[in-house]
């Protein structure tokens, strides 16, 4: 097991797992959060591909693997208590499921009554996540 995952905090919640924002390595955009264990971790650093553990289905996710529209691992940063992880990568093609190149969206005003989407979707969800049955 790699020596920084030593430094990481994966037990304060009870279930092994730390919150990791994903960011943008180039534009800097915020694309979406999910969640790791030490397991998902080592798994992202051993492939270059970011992976997920999945609280619904408990399973490791690597991002991408329906849609090819994978995560490429960039670099690790760390915040000051050590519990949450920042997650530089270069993404290929949009990164929410929606289509949408970040899962952040739709923006609110402080004044504003409504989400507003900020972003234009780069593909059609039902072409690229087709389903099966
Ligand atoms: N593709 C995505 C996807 N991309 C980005 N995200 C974001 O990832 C966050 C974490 O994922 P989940 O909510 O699934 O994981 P979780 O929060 O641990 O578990 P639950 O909410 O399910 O309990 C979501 O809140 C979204 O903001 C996605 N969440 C889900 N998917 C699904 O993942 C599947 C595979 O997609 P690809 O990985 O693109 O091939 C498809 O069925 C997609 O619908
Ligand atoms: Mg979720
Ligand atoms: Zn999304």
């Amino acid at each position: 097991m790699t020596s920084i995952l030593e430094q990481i905090k994966f037990d304060k919640t009870g279930d092994g797992l730390v919150p990791a924002m994903i960011q943008d390595v180039n534009t800097k955009d915020v694309l979406m959060l999910g969640f790791m264990n030490r397991e998902a971790l080592q798994k992202t650093l051993d492939t270059g591909k970011v992976t997920f553990w999945q609280r619904s289905r408990q399973k490791l996710w690597t991002k991408g693997e329906t849609s090819g529209n994978v995560l490429k691992f960039v670099s690790l940063r760390i915040n000051c208590n050590e519990d949450s992880l920042l997650v530089l990568a270069e993404p290929v093609g949009a990164t929410c499921h929606t289509g949408h190149p970040t899962c952040y969206y739709r923006e609110a005003e402080p004044s504003g009554e409504d989400w507003k989407t900020i972003t234009e979707p780069q593909f059609d969800p039902d072409e690229v996540y087709k389903t099966a049955s």
